[in-house]
């Protein structure tokens, strides 16, 4: 089977994404993005509503697309993007519920790694647990961007879930706080696993969009609109 772009999923020609690509959640997020933060953006896919726009951010050409939630979806549009058009960089600028409790709303959380329990490196067949983390240098320079911004963030360990409404809740959530993890989302492991896998580099940065242990929690709108410094961050440093 040979696979090249287009592809099931992405609708963009060879060369219409960007070597670095941020990746939200959400769709309309990434549609957001475009609009407010890119020159001359282009829709590139609009399959399954992934949208995918490229453009330029202070000349510098760059992409963004939406993974839609969880790792299975994550997988396929990384992977995809990664292998088939070349992509160096994906940066998710997710959202996330915090589970630290010195985080609030709106606080920044960049991985620099991800504990989950999707199976999705089972396919490796690897003899032992694989760590997936964040790529070094993109890590670094967003850091140093968030310190040059004076973002309030942690630098840590999340945890990637395939369940967003788990029956265990507080106590699953109060194990993992023991354990030092700072907050919960659904894609940063599957990505690091793919772009380990590529050899490419990833990076999540992500928002606090609720606290899961007060319940404390913003709206779908804020979600989509307001956490402007994670976006900032990554299209700062994307090469
Ligand atoms: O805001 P996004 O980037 O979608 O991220 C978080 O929000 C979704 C759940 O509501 C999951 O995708 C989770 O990882
Ligand atoms: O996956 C997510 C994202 C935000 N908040 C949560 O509790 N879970």
């Amino acid at each position: 089977m040979t696979l090249k772009a287009p592809t099931h999923h992405i609708s963009a020609q060879p060369g219409e994404i960007a070597k670095t690509v941020l990746m939200p959640g959400d769709p309309l997020r990434a549609k957001f993005i475009a609009e407010n933060f890119l020159e001359d953006a282009v829709q590139v896919n609009s399959i399954r509503c992934m949208y995918a726009y490229t453009g330029t951010y202070k000349g510098k050409k760059v992409s963004v697309m939406a993974s839609g939630i969880g790792a299975p979806t994550m997988g396929v549009h990384a992977w995809e993007l990664y292998n088939l058009y070349d992509v160096e960089n994906i940066i998710r600028v997710g959202t996330t519920g915090a589970i630290h409790d010195e985080l609030k709303i709106g606080d920044l959380v960049f991985a620099l790694g991800a504990c989950y329990n999707t199976p999705y490196a089972d396919q490796y067949k690897l003899s032992g647990t694989f760590s997936a983390v964040a790529s070094y240098p993109l890590l670094r320079d967003a850091v140093d961007k968030a310190d040059q911004m004076k973002a309030k963030y942690m630098v840590g360990n999340v945890y990637s879930t395939d369940i967003f409404y788990p029956e265990y809740d507080r106590e699953e959530n109060e194990r993992w706080s023991k354990m030092g993890v700072l907050s919960v989302e659904m894609e940063t492991a599957a990505l690091y696993i793919v772009a380990a896998r590529a050899g490419k580099k990833a990076l999540s940065i992500l928002t606090v969009s609720d606290h899961v242990m007060t319940g404390e929690k913003v709206s779908a709108d804020i979600r989509e609109k307001n956490f402007t410094d994670m976006m900032k961050i990554a299209l700062e440093i994307a090469e």
